[in-house]
Formats: structure tokens, sequence, C-alpha cells
């Protein structure tokens, strides 16, 4: 479960993310939307143990990211917009080492089968710096996927994907939010939203404008604004 307590951050002269409390459990995934510089990355990083909130607490799989962040980060996956991978480690080793540093069991099986969903398998020998800009992104999600964390953090994740690495992504999220992951997915693309995500967080400069389950969503936007579809509720919701 993830659960954000009245988080702050503040960059130097820019108030990022403002007064931000949600909650996402086991089995929902919850669809991050709003326009560029609403605080969506700076809110998964926060929960990745990368930024510092400036106030607040956020927590993962019952852990404080800042308190126990080994903990934390030992339950959770982020998949930043950029993915950084190892140039020189092949797509094989990536998953080897990841496998070693989570401690995953039957880590050879596991990988193999991601490598085959992902369409990767032909590359295991290939180095990182070798690969196409959505192979790079399908490896990193390879990575995330290898040891079931409980929380996953996606960060546009789409970007560079094919249309078969886009089904599976969409699919394979439902499925481990199925299997009880919590799950976060930051998106400009709004029609993935409403494909994957049971809940929506709509943030406007850093402050959020809506959050709860989508078919709340559309029903509140409906009455209060006559907005219909997700990109409607989004400029209803965002200035
Ligand atoms: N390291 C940083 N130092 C200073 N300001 C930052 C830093 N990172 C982000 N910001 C600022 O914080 C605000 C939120 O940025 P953030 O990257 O979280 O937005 P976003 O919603 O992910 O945007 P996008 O959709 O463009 O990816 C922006 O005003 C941005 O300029």
């Amino acid at each position: 479960m993830i659960v954000v307590d009245d988080f702050h951050k503040q960059y130097d002269q820019t108030l990022a993310v403002h007064d931000l409390s949600f909650r996402v459990e086991p089995g929902e995934v919850l669809g991050l939307i709003g326009p560029n510089g609403a605080g969506k990355t700076t809110t998964l990083r926060s929960l990745a143990g990368i930024v510092n909130p400036s106030r607040g607490q956020l927590s993962v799989a019952g852990h404080d990211v800042s308190r126990e962040p080994i903990a934390a980060k030992s339950q959770l996956a982020y998949v930043p917009d950029d993915p950084p991978n190892f140039s020189d480690l092949t797509v094989g080793e990536h998953l080897a080492f990841t496998a070693s540093v989570y401690r995953v069991d039957d880590a050879q099986r596991k990988a193999n089968t991601l490598l085959e969903q992902f369409e990767l398998a032909a590359k295991q020998s290939t180095p990182a710096r070798s690969l196409s800009r959505g192979m790079r992104q399908k490896l990193a999600i390879c990575c995330a996927y290898l040891y079931d964390p409980a929380v996953l953090l996606l960060d546009e994740p789409l970007t560079g994907l094919d249309p078969h690495g886009i089904r599976t992504l969409k699919r394979t999220i439902r499925e481990r939010a199925d299997n009880g992951a919590a799950a976060i997915v930051s998106s400009h693309l709004l029609a993935m939203v409403e494909d994957v995500c049971t809940h929506v967080l709509i943030l406007d400069k850093g402050t959020k404008q809506f959050c709860g389950p989508i078919e709340d969503l559309y029903r509140h936007y409906e009455r209060e604004q006559q907005a219909t579809s997700l990109e409607d509720i989004f400029f209803a919701a965002t200035t």
C-alpha cells in the first residue's frame, strides 16, 4: 500500500507539491495526471526515496520512505520516464544484477518469461548501449517486474514502446494489481489511464484537484462541469 500524508516539496523558489495526501491500496492502479510541471515526477521520486520531502510522510508497504529507506525501497520499483541503464551491461546481466540485489528466487526462469513477454529474448547478450529507446524502456520494466514489488511507480511508462509493448505493459500492470500490487502510473496519455487505472489523481500546480475512483471522477465532473470524457475533465480540472 502507498500512503502520502501532508506532502510538500519546495525546490528553492518553486513550491512543486503542496499539501498532498492520498492512498493507493493493494489491487488499485492510480493514474497520476496533470499538466507539465504539475508535480507528478516530484511525487513519484519522493515515494521512491530519491527526493526528500520538505514536509509530510510518505510510506510504502508499511515503511516510512525517509525513516526506513531500505525496507521501503526493497518493496517498490520505480521506473523513471527515461530509465538509466548500465550501458556496458547486457540485457541478461541487467536482470542477473537486479536478481542478486533483490535476492530473487528462481530468477533465471522469471527473467526468461519476462524477456519473452516483452520481446527481448533475442537481445539477452546485447549491451544496453546498443538497444533502441523502446527496448531500453522494456528492459527497465522487466527489471522492475523481476522481484515482484508490492508497489509499482511508473513515470510515463509507454514512452517509446511499440504497440505490442504497450499492450503487454497495460495487461501486466492490471495483472500485477489483481495479484495485490499497488501501482501509480503517471502519464499524459489519457486513453492509457482510462484503460488501466482504477483511480485517478489530478494534480495542477502542485495541488490536488481530484483523487478517487475513476467512476466517481466521471460522475463528479459530469455533474459539476458537464465534462464527460477524460480529456474534457482534464481541461476542466486544470488551468
Ligand atoms: N530538481 C529540481 N530543482 C528545481 N525545481 C525543480 C526540480 N525538479 C522539478 N522542479 C520544478 O518542480 C515543478 C514540478 O516538476 P515535476 O517534474 O514534478 O512536474 P511533472 O508534473 O512531472 O511535469 P512533466 O509532465 O513535464 O513531466 C516544476 O515547476 C519544476 O520546474
